[in-house]
């Protein structure tokens, strides 16, 4: 590609370098190999522009860098934009130049991930060759792999969309995160329809308020959607409403789903231990679903996926029976195992308040003895919701085990005390490890245990060290020794 393909995102058109050939797009100096475009992004813990030195050294063949971006001079030519980060994210897409066809993102504090899989899989069932992204990863046809973030850069995004096209994926469901909307990093991707979970405190470190964080959830449905593109809201949320109007106003097609909803009405549901049995009701008719996953949050992002799959393209019934085949995401209240007596110990990704009140309110229902919980907060992030989240525990669940969640570079005993302020009668256990296999130890028939915070994650970071740890490992060995 020449540099002048990229005209209408950078202003090439008629300078020196239009003809230059363009090898590469990046916005880490660290990988600008000669011919790379260098994004100089203003980021949170650096400025790219210090880095153009090292990017031109390197060998760049541009440097894109925000207007008002001071740059000494440089051997190479330097383009100002007015936001790097959206034309580094047009470029990706236009250089790689491919995706699959029909793309659908998710958004929301908690469900995207189940929502991404569960699309992928109602898909799957339907013969397409169909993908997911998110914090679990990438699944695709031959394809399983763990990447870092929740939504990929835009350089990683396109690089992945490319192949994904190659290896010919054609529809492909992916979460939207908020860093990731406020990032720009999704701008080069053709959506087909967008999905709205709900809205919950998360993220409180980055963004300001609460309606910052909902107005970057928003970009998903009043920039990136084209007018008329259809918007998947589960309407039982009590951010529904501001989500269905910004998506209207923005000229979506708004199909709600849920209780409230009218597109996918849910008319009742029967919790079971491990299941539960749904009445759907869409266009008038009456369907039931026997959906082979439990807690009521499940529900929604089922529904939510079926939404995404029914409105790019797929029969109802189809859609709607494709639910009862629906396997959990790794980590996402993943029934590790039972103790003799029976008793259930389920890990789940639950890091924020709703995540932790939704999975303990979920259990409650088939839990005839106590429900359990263990979790803790990571350190160097949101200090708020730790007081929270002791309440939600003490509140939802009979007993409370506070432990370590990654500490980071806080001293891990100034975390649990915020959590046990709120938490009267929890107990403390640091040692994550210990914690586990004490309440493995604990449980009696009919008691539920849920291991909250790591879910699929494989590390406990202690200072800048991240250790081996997984809560399914642990899990198990729990319920080995104590069976033994
Ligand atoms: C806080 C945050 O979101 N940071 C993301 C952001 O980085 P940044 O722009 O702030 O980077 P920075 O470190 O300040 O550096 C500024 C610029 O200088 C460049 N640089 C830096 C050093 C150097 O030698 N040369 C150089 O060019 C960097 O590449 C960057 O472009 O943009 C980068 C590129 O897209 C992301 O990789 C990076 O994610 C970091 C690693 C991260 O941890 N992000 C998390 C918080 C995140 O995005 N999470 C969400 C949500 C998850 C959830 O819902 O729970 C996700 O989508 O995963």
């Amino acid at each position: 590609m020449k540099l002048k393909d990229l005209a209408g995102i950078l202003p090439v058109e008629g300078t020196a370098s239009a003809d230059l050939e363009v090898t590469g797009i990046s916005s880490d100096s660290r990988q600008v190999k000669p011919g790379v475009v260098f994004f100089a992004l203003a980021g949170t813990k650096a400025d790219g522009a210090s880095y153009a030195a090292d990017a031109a050294r390197r060998g760049a063949a541009m440097i894109v860098v925000g207007k008002g971006s001071a740059l000494a001079d440089l051997p190479v030519p330097v383009l100002a934009v007015d936001d790097p980060r959206l034309a580094l994210a047009l470029s990706a897409a236009r250089y790689f130049g491919k995706q699959p066809q029909t793309m659908v993102a998710v958004t929301g504090t908690s469900g995207k991930t189940s929502v991404a899989a569960f699309t992928r899989q109602i898909w799957e069932q339907a013969g397409y060759a169909a993908a997911s992204i998110g914090t679990t990863g990438v699944v695709a046809p031959g394809r399983n792999e763990y990447g870092s973030l929740t939504t990929p850069d835009p350089v990683a995004l396109h690089r992945l969309l490319g192949e994904l096209a190659d290896a010919g994926v054609t529809h492909a469901s992916m979460e939207a995160s908020s860093h990731g909307l406020d990032q720009r990093r999704l701008d080069g991707v053709k959506l087909s329809a967008g999905g709205f979970t709900n809205l919950g405190r998360d993220h409180m470190d980055y963004h300001p308020t609460i309606e910052d964080y909902h107005r970057a959830k928003l970009r998903l449905f009043d920039t990136l959607l084209p007018r008329g593109a259809p918007a998947i809201v589960f309407a039982d949320d009590p951010w529904s409403e501001p989500t269905i109007k910004a998506a209207r106003a923005a000229g979506l097609d708004v199909l709600t789903v849920g209780r409230h909803g009218d597109f996918l009405r849910l008319k009742r549901v029967e919790h079971e231990r491990h299941r539960q049995r749904a009445e759907v009701e869409a266009d008038g008719v009456i369907h039931e679903i026997d959906l082979p996953l439990a807690g009521d949050f499940q529900i929604a992002n089922a529904l939510v996926s079926a939404g995404l799959a029914i409105s790019t393209g797929m029969p109802v019934t189809k859609a709607l029976a494709a639910l009862q085949k629906l396997k959990g995401a790794p980590g996402r209240l993943d029934l590790v195992g039972t103790t003799a007596s029976g008793a259930p110990v389920y890990v789940d990704y639950a890091h924020k308040p709703d995540a932790l009140e939704n999975v303990l309110a979920s259990v409650r229902p088939f839990t005839t003895g106590r429900v359990m919980v263990v979790f803790g907060c990571g350190g160097d992030r949101d200090r708020g919701k730790r007081p929270i989240m002791g309440e939600i525990a003490t509140r939802l669940a009979d007993v409370v085990i506070v432990t370590d969640d990654n500490p980071r570079s806080e001293v891990p005993e100034t975390i649990r005390a915020a959590i046990l302020e709120a938490a009267p009668g929890a107990m403390e256990i640091g040692d994550r490890r210990k914690a586990i296999h004490e309440a493995v130890a604990m449980l009696h028939a009919g008691d539920t245990l849920i291991v909250a915070g790591k879910g699929h994650e494989e590390g406990q970071t202690i200072g800048s060290e991240t250790l081996h740890f997984s809560d399914h490992e642990e899990v198990r060995s729990a319920l080995r020794e104590h069976a033994a």
